[in-house]
């Protein structure tokens, strides 16, 4: 067979391979509508380690190895879950699934974009994308009623929380009603031809940089110049044509400003995972069919043991606290408030209960929101 032919035979297999995920992923769809008739939850892990067991034997018949098939099938079930819990979670809450208005940072290609259009694939045929320039202004924007959604990063695996959030949470009438996690690669980005060792600036957003500080800190001689959103770094050094500056971004992003990778991998962790926060004005219910978590904020006072005391509230409701925050509260110096995300549902007993013991015992509670879990953990497909 000639090269062209054989090309050609290969695009046909992949597009069969398309037409079978979306076909997969309809049924998928349908599944969950059955799921929820029967008063069953979304993920069933049993399902996925039988079908990832006899996955691998007929992937073994044909030659294609155990790790290979997991990958792969990894992937689809992920999607598989989230697509169902999207659709469940519209149901219940009546969503448009039409267009959606979603404030983010940056513009075309910034990593929140990435994050944005990933998250409302999901949700909507249409987003309108409203990019913004700082936190304040994409809040600002979903208050006034400017956009439905805002998405904001919240904190990443190599520079931890984004305090910047965290404080604008303290102070908003919208509440959290979903989370992204999103890998964040961070490249180097030049116009074409940049040769490394001439290079005398790096544009980024102050976040980018943060995540790259070991990196950064082996250029000598560079001036770091803290942008708005890593698009805004692209589009600057694009419109300034001088190969001495570059920008720390997204491969994709970058290349839609025609800009070229000179390295990539610039994380302080390998594994550089940022996590979003989807906000809205109205709050959200989970349905139960889904693995929910409720995030709040608690001001317990100074007296000793004060956090102790509320912490013990959660365990005597056996609630499990994926993470513990403070913050500085504004014009009360020393005193913190507490940041609290459990694994629970707002309107299970348990978490009724412990909200009103924690109300009688801290100074301030308030919930910022309940929405699904985005952490699929894979199935292993263990005998
Ligand atoms: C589709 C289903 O829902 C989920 C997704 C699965 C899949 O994509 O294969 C398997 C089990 C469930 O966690 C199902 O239950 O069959």
């Amino acid at each position: 067979m000639e090269l062209n032919d054989i090309r050609q035979a290969i695009s046909d297999t992949d597009q069969q391979l398309i037409g079978l995920l979306a076909k997969r992923r309809s049924l998928a769809l349908a599944v969950a509508t059955a799921k929820l008739s029967q008063n069953k939850p979304i993920r069933d892990t049993k399902r996925e380690q039988e079908l990832l067991l006899s996955l691998i034997e007929k992937g073994k018949l044909q030659g294609l190895d155990a790790q290979y098939v997991t990958r792969i099938f990894h992937v689809i079930i992920e999607d598989s879950v989230l697509q169902q819990q999207a659709q469940v979670q519209g149901q219940l809450n009546g969503d448009n699934t039409d267009a959606v208005r979603v404030a983010f940072l940056g513009g075309q290609g910034s990593y929140s974009y990435w994050a944005t259009q990933k998250y409302f694939a999901r949700r909507a045929e249409h987003i309108i994308e409203l990019g913004c320039d700082s936190f304040n202004e994409i809040v600002n924007a979903v208050e006034t009623g400017h956009a439905d959604y805002a998405l904001l990063p919240i904190e990443n695996t190599s520079s931890g929380s984004i305090n910047e959030v965290y404080d604008i949470l303290q102070h908003t009438r919208l509440s959290i009603v979903g989370e992204l996690t999103h890998p964040i690669e961070h490249c180097l980005l030049g116009l074409p031809g940049t040769d490394l060792s001439k290079i005398r600036q790096v544009c980024s957003h102050p976040q980018v940089i943060a995540q790259c500080s070991q990196f950064l800190l082996g250029l000598t001689n560079v001036k770091i110049d803290y942008c708005d959103s890593s698009s805004a770094a692209f589009a600057k050094v694009k419109a300034l044509q001088d190969p001495t500056i570059i920008a720390i971004g997204g491969e994709e992003g970058g290349k839609l400003y025609g800009l070229e990778v000179l390295t990539r991998q610039l994380a302080n962790q390998k594994h550089n995972v940022s996590r979003f926060i989807v906000v809205a004005r109205k709050a959200v219910n989970v349905a139960k069919a889904i693995p929910a978590k409720t995030t709040f904020i608690m001001y317990t006072g100074q007296q000793p043991g004060a956090l102790v005391e509320a912490l013990l509230v959660l365990r005597q409701h056996g609630i499990s606290m994926s993470k513990l925050e403070s913050r500085p509260i504004p014009g009360n110096p020393w005193e913190e408030m507490f940041y609290v995300d459990v694994a629970a549902n707002l309107s299970d007993y348990a978490m009724t209960r412990a909200l009103e013991e924690l109300n009688s015992i801290t100074k301030f509670v308030k919930v910022l929101g309940c929405y699904p879990s985005d952490d699929i953990t894979p199935t292993q497909p263990q005998n």
